[in-house]
């Protein structure tokens, strides 16, 4: 293997081995969590995570906060991610108890977790194919690496049914999933080996009626919040 083939491969790690490890772990004993049916990427399912009077509190939040989304990536692609979002205030009583059910459900450390983020698609809205872990090409990685290291998992959940369109869709694992209300989706962003995952790129497709409401919150390697 040349030099050039070796510095190109993306770096393992054993701290994200073994977050792989644990998580699914603990996730496959959970009864209340199903696994995808797929090899390509470890994804799970939670149905009902949230009941309805917590997802109205948190759109609620969010229609208060939203801001046009934002991305970390030096592209400047006007049309890659067009909805709304605003941070989740982890210390607000509405929100703390969500996210420490997030965590103690992966079964993570919640100073690993980034700010909760919440957000919304109108009609039209989209969030094109994207991997949530951190690409070490791009300017943001050096500042990341301070900042709690790479992605692991990501955990997102729906808060309402939209009427139609705004699946997240996972082309290559080959997964497409609707909208529904308190539906947890978690995913591991690594492979068993603890590097980047391609296979877990994903979109969020447009919304064509109604709106669509998620929250969604980005685990570290290293702890986020020192
Ligand atoms: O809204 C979706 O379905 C996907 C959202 C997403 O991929 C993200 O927030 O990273
Ligand atoms: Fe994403």
């Amino acid at each position: 293997m040349s030099f050039f083939a070796r510095t190109r491969k993306p770096a393992t790690s054993s701290v994200r081995q073994l977050f792989g490890l644990q998580v699914a772990t603990r996730l496959d004993a959970d009864p209340r969590v199903q696994r995808a049916a797929i090899d390509a990427a470890q994804v799970y399912y939670y149905p009902d995570f949230l009941d309805d009077a917590t997802c109205d509190r948190l759109i609620a939040m969010i229609d208060a906060h939203r801001r046009p989304s934002t991305l970390l990536s030096d592209r400047n692609d006007q049309g890659f991610r067009t909805s709304d979002s605003c941070d989740m205030d982890r210390w607000s009583p509405d929100v703390q108890p969500t996210d420490e059910a997030i965590a103690t459900l992966l079964g993570i450390d919640a100073a690993h977790g980034e700010t909760m983020q919440g957000q919304r698609y109108a009609p039209g809205q989209h969030f094109r194919a994207h991997h949530d872990y951190f690409h070490s090409t791009e300017s943001y990685w050096e500042r990341m690496q301070k900042e709690g290291g790479q992605r692991t998992w990501t955990a997102m959940i729906y808060l309402n049914a939209v009427e139609e369109g705004g699946a997240t869709w996972f082309p290559q694992a080959g997964i497409k999933v609707a909208p529904k209300r308190g539906l947890l989706l978690t995913w591991n962003n690594m492979k068993p080996d603890g590097s980047p995952n391609e296979a877990t790129i994903h979109e969020g497709m447009p919304v064509v009626a109604g709106t669509k409401y998620v929250v969604t919150k980005w685990f570290r390697e290293d702890r986020w919040i020192k």
